[in-house]
């Protein structure tokens, strides 16, 4: 791969000549052949006059024929990473629409097909599609970068029996056919659809939960502070433009925690904790409302300014409805992960641990990693300690997201932004005190921790020296192990004694006493499940191999399945069951992710 396009290197379609202003999907769902087949009509608007060929990105797709609905000759098409539909000479400025027939290969990487037994109520098919970073291009042929924003129109045929859902609002239901409409701009990795048997339940005014009959009333109960925040978001950020926020809990393949799919956002079902400790991710989605999909990263390499801003607001959302020491307590907690992150994940590639990665080698899936959120939301905390606090930065914030609002911007525009707002007030000393180039180049660790908060963490802390440093005897005689922690601190305290570089004693006996204090058989966190697998593993407890890999089975979350794996393919005793295990189960999980624990179990 070289650097493609000056815009976007993840893509070809050359953003800066021409951009898709609305698209219209006319689809046929066919279960039988997992294929989506039918067509897509785009307006491009040609920039520039005399071009020569539109190029569009595509991926597995098999395009039947293509025609230039507005006049000239049948383009010709050379099919192959780029589409290439060639205009006729003479090609003036202004509108142009383009339709293409096609259908989607039966492995293509934005989507996944499960059969009835995959399913909660066994006796229907499911399908659904994630597509961010760029694999839109496996569902649509199109321009599939963030640089350009388009509206989209669908018919969906599909089987009259289940539910079809889109990221867009419900224009019309007919018996097996849907019709959506989303009429504020997105980019391509935003398109997103699923249909399964699915019901609703209602969350608020403008706010459901979709899910299998079988789990939808916990998902309700689960998810039941939406509502509030929502409100909360559009307090901090502004008014919510996408008139519906829908929650659809997803099959347990769903590789991510959550997808901020405009009007109905996907997540994982391993957020059902039954307490709603898990319920971030929510805030987190919402935020995303304003950042990440209003205002876009230009290209993935920007990839901060959607999740780094986000989890800024999610911090802010939780921050309001739980108080400013859960605030900082989150954001101490992420420091924990991304430690982690920066061990094991990215001990290979130092480079990908800087704010602003480069993607001209590198797929954008193979740089996805914590660093965005963790380093990306500490550098906000950073700016907005400097500038003042929530006071001066908060009305910043709105600034920014008004004047970005529906474009898509790289980090140089954020430094503008922020150059722009307090050149002419009293904090315009701050602006050169901020050193850029060490936040946004350099690797590791955020440069400068803000000063926190610690009263929260400082028991976690506590508590995993505690546990890394005393024998099971000395443990058991303790009156400090049997204190009352939150969930949030029994999560961020396993993470930490996962991180202590030697834990004493840590055998069968150790284990057993962690579970018993702190009642971790029965718990049903994915997290808390999580955290005491790997420490399970890190105590060679090699008769709990089955349970492990019920866990690295029971869903294909990434963040819980790929460490999972990591974790046993360092363990020379239990690897070959991990290579046989997940040989066994990847048939089941989406793309991405079976290509990611390949990697880490060292089989590619
Ligand atoms: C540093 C540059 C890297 C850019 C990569 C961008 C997207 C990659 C990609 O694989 C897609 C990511 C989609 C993420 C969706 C949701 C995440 O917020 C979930 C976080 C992890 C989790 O909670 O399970
Ligand atoms: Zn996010």
């Amino acid at each position: 791969m070289g650097r493609l396009g000056v815009v976007d290197p993840s893509s070809y379609s050359q953003p800066d000549l021409i951009t898709t202003e609305h698209s219209a999907l006319n689809w046929k769902v066919d279960f039988g052949a997992t294929k989506i087949q039918g067509s897509v009509l785009h307006r491009f608007k040609v920039l520039t006059a005399n071009l020569d060929k539109i190029l569009l990105d595509v991926r597995d797709i098999n395009v039947t024929n293509a025609t230039l609905l507005a006049g000239g000759t049948m383009p010709s098409m050379i099919l192959g990473q780029k589409l290439t539909l060639e205009l006729p000479s003479g090609t003036a400025k202004g509108s142009l629409n383009v339709r293409i027939d096609y259908e989607t290969s039966s492995s293509a990487s934005g989507l996944q097909w499960l059969n009835p037994t995959q399913t909660l109520g066994k006796e229907h098919p499911y399908m659904f599609s994630q597509c961010q970073a760029i694999h839109a291009r496996s569902v649509i042929p199109c321009q599939d970068t963030p640089a350009v924003k388009f509206t989209y129109d669908a018919t969906v045929e599909h089987p009259s029996e289940l539910t079809a859902l889109m990221s867009a609002l419900i224009d019309k239901k007919e018996p097996g056919k849907t019709l959506f409409k989303q009429e504020v701009p997105i980019p391509a990795y935003l398109v997103a659809i699923a249909i399964g048997k699915l019901v609703s339940r209602p969350l608020g005014e403008n706010s459901s939960v979709w899910a299998e009959e079988a789990i939808v009333d916990a998902c309700a109960e689960e998810f039941s502070e939406t509502a509030t925040m929502l409100k909360t978001a559009s307090e901090l950020c502004g008014p919510y433009v996408w008139k519906q926020y829908d929650l659809l809990v997803m099959p347990p393949s769903f590789p991510f925690g959550g997808m901020e799919n405009p009007c109905l956002t996907f997540v994982t079902p391993t957020l059902l904790a039954g307490d709603k400790s898990l319920a971030d991710v929510v805030a987190h989605e919402i935020a995303h409302s304003w950042t990440g999909n209003l205002v876009t990263n230009k290209n993935f390499e920007h990839f901060w300014l959607n999740e780094g801003f986000t989890v800024f607001v999610e911090s802010k959302i939780v921050g309001r409805m739980q108080g400013a020491k859960e605030l900082d307590f989150k954001m101490l907690s992420n420091l924990t992960d991304l430690q982690e992150c920066i061990r094991t994940q990215l001990n290979k590639t130092p480079e990908l641990t800087k704010l602003v990665v480069d993607l001209s080698n590198c797929g954008p899936d193979d740089a996805f990693s914590s660093v965005p959120y963790i380093k990306g939301s500490t550098f906000l905390r950073y700016l907005e300690d400097l500038f003042g606090g929530p006071t001066v930065f908060e009305p910043f914030l709105r600034d920014y997201l008004k004047k970005y609002a529906y474009k898509s911007i790289e980090t140089k525009d954020f430094q503008s932004a922020l150059y722009d707002y307090f050149i002419d007030t009293d904090k315009k000393d701050k602006l050169s005190a901020v050193d850029w180039d060490l936040w946004l180049k350099s690797e590791g660790m955020p440069p400068v921790i803000p000063n926190f908060d610690e009263s929260l963490a400082n028991v976690t802390k506590e508590l995993a020296s505690l546990w890394s440093s005393k024998s099971v005897a000395e443990l058991a005689d303790s009156a400090e192990i049997k204190k009352t922690i939150s969930i949030h601190q029994l999560i961020d305290f396993l993470g930490k004694l996962i991180e202590s570089k030697d834990i004493v004693d840590l055998n069968e006996s150790k284990i057993n006493l962690l579970e018993s204090t702190y009642n971790l058989k029965s718990s049903k966190n994915a997290e808390v499940r999580f955290r005491l697998n790997r420490l399970i593993i890190r105590a060679r407890l090699i008769k709990r191999l089955d349970e492990i890999l019920e866990f690295a089975n029971s869903n294909f979350r990434m963040k819980f399945c790929r460490p999972i794996y990591r974790d046993l393919a360092g363990w020379p005793e239990a690897k070959p069951a991990a290579i046989r295990n997940f040989a066994n189960v990847k048939d089941q999980m989406m793309a991405v992710c079976s290509h990611a624990i390949e990697k880490d179990l060292g089989l590619k």
